[in-house]
């Protein structure tokens, strides 16, 4: 059947993360990940732990609770998950908003294809670096960019890499290196994805977004990238849905 595992809709929000950082959108979460990063802040999409929250649902039903929660008032849909790229039949979901007018983002770490990839209007892939723990597989990885660029989509395309350490960085430095046509973002990662003392947590990502500002800024081989925060931890912390 053409359903597919979700595991929260919600919004309307702020995209929080990359090339369209700020933008009003909605969000359905998709259940299922083929990895198993350190430092997920949606490991509850994979884990087990949030089992009891997984509906499958059709396109239509995404739509009508799209719509119920958003009203008219919205022009933007970001799929993510868990690892949307697993579902086949997101495509149901993907025409359907083409349908309505509605412009579609991506999250997915680079891992698997479908061919509604190129149907997406704002398309980020994040490599995953060292401290998660995840191998890139670079030989689909380069498969991915190659189908996106023979679809004319390097427009709606984009690199983000989520940086905990020296050692991520470098990483980083090695994709971006790999694709230098390709629009790329470093992201500040939240190594603290469960504490509630937001104070804090700002605290401690304003000065890890300060590192890694002042990491690129003097590195000569890291010249066309933006610098970015994970926005909405900084204004929501780690809560859920927003
Ligand atoms: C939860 S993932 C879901 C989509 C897809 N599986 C992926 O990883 O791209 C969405 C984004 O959140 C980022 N992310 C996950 N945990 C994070 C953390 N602790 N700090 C910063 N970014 C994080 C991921 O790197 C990814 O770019
Ligand atoms: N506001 C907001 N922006 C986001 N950008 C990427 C997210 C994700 O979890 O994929 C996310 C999220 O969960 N919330
Ligand atoms: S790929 Fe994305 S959803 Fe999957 S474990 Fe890593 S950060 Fe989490
Ligand atoms: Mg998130």
């Amino acid at each position: 059947m053409s359903k597919v595992p979700v595991m929260e809709i919600f919004g309307p929000t702020i995209q929080g993360e990359g090339m369209v950082i700020g933008q009003k959108t909605m969000f359905v979460r998709t259940a299922g990940c083929d990895y198993s990063c350190a430092w997920c802040d949606s490991a509850f999409t994979w884990d087990g732990s949030g089992k009891d929250l997984i509906k499958q649902m059709q396109a239509e039903e995404i739509w009508d609770e799209l719509v119920r929660l958003g009203g008219n008032g919205f022009s933007f849909v970001t799929l993510s998950g868990g690892n949307p790229a697993l579902l086949k039949n997101l495509s149901f979901l993907v025409d359907l908003l083409k349908e309505k007018g509605i412009k579609i983002g991506l999250e997915t770490q680079g891992s698997r294809w479908q061919d509604w990839f190129v149907d997406i209007d704002e398309l980020t892939i994040s490599p995953k670096p060292p401290s998660s723990k995840m191998n890139t597989d670079f030989d689909i990885l380069d498969s991915i960019m190659q189908r996106l660029r023979d679809a004319n989509r390097s427009n709606h395309m984009s690199l983000k890499v989520v940086v905990f350490s020296d050692e991520d960085y470098e990483y980083a430095k090695k994709v971006h290196l790999r694709y230098p046509d390709v629009p790329f973002f470093l992201q500040v990662g939240n190594d603290d994805n469960k504490t509630i003392d937001n104070a804090q947590l700002v605290q401690q990502l304003l000065t890890k977004y300060e590192w890694l500002i002042d990491k690129t800024m003097l590195d000569h081989e890291f010249k066309n990238v933006k610098v970015l925060p994970q926005l909405h931890t900084y204004i929501w912390g780690n809560k859920r849905g927003v």
